[in-house]
């Protein structure tokens, strides 16, 4: 029987700043069609490393591969171009367009009119927007948002534009989804209802990277826990056995006791 390939394979990463070493040797696969999370302290080296998996930072040394290509050293647009699609720790949205639009501009990206085009309104131009629109719509109802399709992204509280941010992500139809820190600074409700709409993500097929401070997040929601502590990768594996790990417990002082966020 063959082995489906891993979405992701990071391979002996190494990642230094003026000599400082910010990622040793870290190695680890997300396999397809998994949520996976990346968690570790503040200054662990999570979002270092996704700025590697993502081209914004080269690595000194080592190997990234997704979806069946060497990704290392890659400019920005082309890993994207690849199906790599990442969200920030700060919302960036269009405060001034609507929900709906806001999903609409990640299908842009895979719209075959451009906007010329569209302001031209060619029949098959019309049509194809149709169908986005259509696209558009299941995302807002995956995502529970459909009441707030026409108002502008920019009023809605902290915790919707999130969400609003997962929908356009999704709307790109990522094949590997990075999602940095999308819980910061959300209150114990938003959080539940994220992790409740990541997981739905996953159902649907996309794999995801989820990266993550706060251990509790991720150990209900997890198929796989990657841990980073100083730059190293010190625990690999499902959730319950990553929490027990000395090594964890010890680099999350006490934290082995939180409660899981289901
Ligand atoms: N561009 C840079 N220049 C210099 N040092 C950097 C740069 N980017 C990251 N670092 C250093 O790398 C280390 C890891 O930082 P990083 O932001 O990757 O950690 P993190 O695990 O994402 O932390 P947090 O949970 O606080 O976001 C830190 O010591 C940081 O100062």
């Amino acid at each position: 029987m063959s082995e489906v390939a891993p979405a992701l394979r990071v391979q002996d990463l190494c990642l230094s700043f003026a000599g400082v070493k910010t990622l040793q040797s870290v190695s680890f696969d997300v396999p397809t069609g998994a949520l996976a999370s990346l968690i570790g302290p503040n200054g662990a080296g999570k979002t270092s490393l996704v700025n590697c998996l993502t081209g914004y930072y080269r690595p000194d040394s080592g190997r990234i591969e997704a979806l069946g290509r060497n990704l290392t050293g890659l400019r920005p647009d082309r890993v994207a171009r690849a199906g790599i699609v990442r969200t920030y720790q700060n919302v960036g949205l269009f405060g001034g367009l609507s929900v709906a639009d806001n999903l609409l501009a990640g299908r842009h990206l895979r719209m075959r009119s451009g906007l010329l085009a569209g302001g031209l309104s060619l029949p098959w131009c019309t049509r194809e927007e149709l169908a986005e629109r259509e696209v558009v719509e299941d995302l807002l109802a995956l995502l529970e948002i459909g009441h707030l399709r026409t108002v502008p992204a920019g009023r809605l509280p902290y915790g919707l534009q999130k969400r609003v941010e997962l929908g356009r992500a999704l709307a790109m139809e990522p094949a590997l989804l990075l999602l940095d820190e999308p819980m910061a600074g959300m209150n114990l409700g938003e959080k539940r209802d994220m992790v409740r709409l990541i997981r739905g993500a996953r159902d649907r097929g996309v794999t995801v990277l989820l990266i993550e401070h706060d251990m509790s997040v991720v150990m209900g929601v997890s198929d796989v826990v990657a841990v980073l502590d100083f730059g190293h990768l010190i625990a690999y594996g499902p959730p319950d056995q990553v929490s027990h790990d000395p090594a964890v417990v010890a680099a999350y002082l006490g934290v082995d006791d939180a409660e899981p966020v289901r």
